[in-house]
């Protein structure tokens, strides 16, 4: 039998996938072309008939070549995700003209290797210039930074699948003048890495940021006499892990990071749920306006008083006019206690008839009212109106 040649298959292997990379570009354009169109007509970015006609179509031709329908699904909902995700950023350069421009500066906590640093290199997928890295200790030193015009947009975390919302950063929303003006979902695979050669065995010393910490904490929970260092970054954990070089010190963080740091993973996925997301926002000093066209999320502050039913009755209004609400939480009001300050986020658009009558009707029979701004709404699987 003729001998099989592997270094052959691979070059025909690496061909196929440069056309893939080719036609992925060219499909990239069109969606382009695509969202030009809808421009004209005024129509919605997202089409769930077209995409579900295109995967039965895709699913039953893929068969015929021996390909699996959720095979096909998963690449498929991945390539229109981006071309949805290319077409609302087109469409939010166009309305907001001065929104990313070169040497956009954005703060963050931690730096390279964080979970935030993640965060803002897909908020600036695809922009031409520099990013000015402003990495911050703190969510109250990015608020500052912002405000304080250090840095052109500031990224934080709000809430994690696995460790709830992060109450800092709802904290802080209720004084600060910024608004939101965008939002990231993050998949966040936590590892257990080391410095060293070394196994589960030897660890004695787990260093991580605190959201880290409460998402592992099953893991976590389950090792005997392991210290955990708590540090204000996961960018600081990790270089403290690498400065100690030792086999009985791990560090949790993802494998990118691992790879930037030079540092060894000895136990994947450590986190309690497997599908750990973390939920960004981006924040500016001036709010953003969102196209009719665009799936859109207003996120608005409010406190009730204490009268029986004063919050059922506000969010009523909402059920009145026909607006979703996909998040209610409640912090407590500094200075005021027992009284609770709600955030609110719909999926509605601002500048929508049906918003601005729920807010007219609103703001009286509330006792605050701010709101922190509109931006698209990232969730995938979400309609246009
Ligand atoms: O055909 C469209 O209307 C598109 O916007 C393109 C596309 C796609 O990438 O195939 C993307 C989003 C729509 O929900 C449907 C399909």
């Amino acid at each position: 039998m003729e001998k099989i040649d592997l270094d052959k298959i691979r070059v025909d292997i690496t061909n196929l996938d440069e056309q893939l990379l080719s036609l992925l570009a060219q499909r990239r354009a069109l969606s382009i072309q695509v969202v030009k169109s809808k421009v004209q007509d005024q129509k919605p970015v997202r089409d769930s008939y077209r995409e579900t006609l295109l995967l039965q179509n895709l699913s039953n031709k893929g068969k015929k070549l021996g390909l699996k329908s959720d095979y096909i699904h998963s690449v498929y909902r991945t390539i229109i995700e981006d071309s949805v995700e290319l077409q609302q950023d087109y469409l939010m350069q166009l309305n907001n003209p001065n929104l990313k421009s070169a040497d956009y500066k954005v703060a963050y906590l931690g730096s390279k290797g964080s979970y935030s640093h993640s965060a803002v290199e897909k908020y600036l997928t695809g922009l031409n210039g520099g990013l000015i890295d402003v990495g911050c200790k703190s969510f109250d030193d990015i608020f500052a930074a912002v405000e304080d015009k250090d840095a052109d947009v500031g990224v934080l975390p709000i809430e994690n699948t696995s460790s709830g919302s992060i109450n800092e950063v709802y904290d802080l929303l209720q004084t600060t003048r910024l608004k939101i003006i965008d939002e990231l979902y993050i998949p966040v695979k936590h590892n257990l890495l080391v410095a060293c050669e070394s196994d589960l065995s030897k660890i004695t010393t787990i260093y991580g940021h605190h959201q880290p910490v409460a998402q592992c904490s099953d893991f976590l929970n389950e090792l005997n006499d392991v210290e955990i260092v708590v540090t204000d970054s996961t960018s600081t954990a990790l270089s403290e892990v690498k400065k100690i070089n030792d086999p009985s010190v791990a560090v949790l963080g993802s494998a990118e990071a691992g790879k930037h740091y030079g540092l060894q993973s000895i136990r994947a996925d450590v986190a309690n749920q497997k599908d750990n997301q973390t939920r960004f926002i981006v924040v500016a000093r001036e709010p953003v306006t969102v196209p009719m066209t665009c799936a859109a999320k207003t996120s608005l502050i409010l406190s009730v008083g204490q009268r029986p039913g004063a919050l059922v009755d506000a969010l009523m209004i909402f059920k009145q006019f026909n607006i979703s609400m996909c998040k209610i939480e409640s912090r407590p009001i500094k200075g005021r206690p027992w009284e609770e300050m709600f955030y609110i986020d719909v999926t509605e658009n601002l500048q929508s008839e049906n918003m601005q009558s729920a807010i007219r009707e609103l703001k009286p029979s509330v006792s605050d009212y701010t709101e922190l701004g509109c931006y698209v709404n990232r969730s995938s699987h979400t309609e246009e109106s």
